[in-house]
């Protein structure tokens, strides 16, 4: 049993400053979220969320009495993807992610535009990104792998390691220390459960889960927060295929920023980087001192950022279109009833 304090699970001035000292509810942070309840740390409570679990993340801070979760408390960071599916829908993945531990592995799995795609949600988010290469025992050239991470972004922090080897997960240790949240993601068989066992030194319990994605099942996310023997914090978080853009201009700005910045030199404002004479950023190309690909790679994250965001905002709009309508629909009602009302 590992002990723990609110402090070494992330509490921090930012959540105290939220209550008011007359407060009699306790504050503690979601582990788990189910339809029917939530798990809280410390303690491993379960606890009923009258209004819905689906308000809360894992790793959010809360109020509760006990036995109820009540108010969700502000957090500092949140990372949120486009959920599933046609209709652009805001879904909440974890929240107060202090790093995002990007896996991959040094060998097929490892792909520039994947790597850019989770480095601009965590700079969306907040988070700071660690690549973490797995599979490094297996690989002829593990420094190559990390020298093109590091050559993504100079955002990037990147380290190599075997994930069967605990000695060497242990590297991980200053990211998920007292008070530290460490989140893990990435593609399916590239370690994070390797990574996850070594850190808490308990199994994690997602055979069930890895049993039904053999059969191409939809699986429910067992997403969850656990304690590490470092004394922080890890979120596993199985099951998230595609990170689908939403709102990610400025991750996306951030991570492309030598784009962004070569673009400050093209003669037209609004350049496309096509065809424009005076191209700042094709002439970086020509010259051989930006990768044509990375250019596509940006392009196709910020068409998909905005076709989403748009569609978002869209279905906002409509549906405060929409309460208006109604609204003004059942003021006309009363009006036909009872005739112009006097102010
Ligand atoms: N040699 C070696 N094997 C590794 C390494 N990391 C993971 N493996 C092996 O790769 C397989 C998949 O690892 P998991 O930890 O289950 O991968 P995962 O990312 O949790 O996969 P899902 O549960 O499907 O999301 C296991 O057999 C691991 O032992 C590594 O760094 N070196
Ligand atoms: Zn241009």
């Amino acid at each position: 049993m590992i002990e723990t304090d609110l402090s070494s699970l992330g509490w921090t001035s930012h959540f105290a400053r939220q209550i008011d000292a007359a407060e009699s509810l306790s504050p503690a942070r979601v582990a788990e979220v189910q339809r029917s309840h939530l798990t809280v740390l410390p303690g491993s409570l379960r606890l009923q969320a009258p209004e819905g679990t689906g308000r809360f993340a894992v790793g959010d801070w809360l109020l509760h009495d006990g036995e109820r979760a009540f108010r969700r408390l502000d957090p500092l960071t949140e990372i949120a993807r486009k959920g599933a599916g046609e209709g652009a829908e805001k879904q909440l993945i974890v929240a107060n992610v202090d790093t995002l531990g990007i896996v991959t592995s040094c060998n097929a799995d490892f792909s520039p535009a994947r790597l850019e795609r989770y480095l601009a949600v965590a700079m969306t988010a907040g988070s700071p990104p660690l690549v973490i290469l797995t599979k490094a025992d297996q690989a002829e050239d593990p420094e190559g792998y990390l020298r093109e991470a590091r050559r993504l972004s100079p955002l990037v922090t990147a380290i190599t390691l075997n994930a069967t080897d605990p000695e060497e997960v242990a590297r991980l240790h200053p990211w998920c220390g007292s008070g530290r949240t460490l989140a893990l993601v990435g593609s399916s068989g590239v370690g994070k459960t390797t990574i996850q066992n070594a850190l808490t030194g308990v199994e994690a319990a997602t055979q069930a889960i890895r049993e039904d994605d053999a059969r191409g099942r939809h699986t429910t996310t067992a997403r969850s927060l656990r304690l590490t023997l470092a004394g922080g914090c890890l979120i596993d978080t199985p099951g998230m295929r595609e990170l689908g853009m939403l709102e990610a201009a400025e991750g996306i700005s951030a991570v492309f920023a030598d784009i962004e910045e070569l673009g400050a030199g093209c003669r037209f404002r609004d350049c496309a980087h096509e065809a424009e004479p005076g191209c700042a950023v094709q002439a970086a190309i020509a010259a051989g001192e930006l990768d044509a690909n990375r250019l596509e790679r940006y392009r196709k994250l910020e068409r998909e950022d905005r076709l989403h965001t748009e569609s978002l905002h869209e279905k906002h709009a409509r549906s405060r279109a929409w309460a208006k309508a109604t609204l003004n629909g059942s003021a006309r009602s009363r009006w036909k009833r009872r005739g112009p009302e006097e102010d």
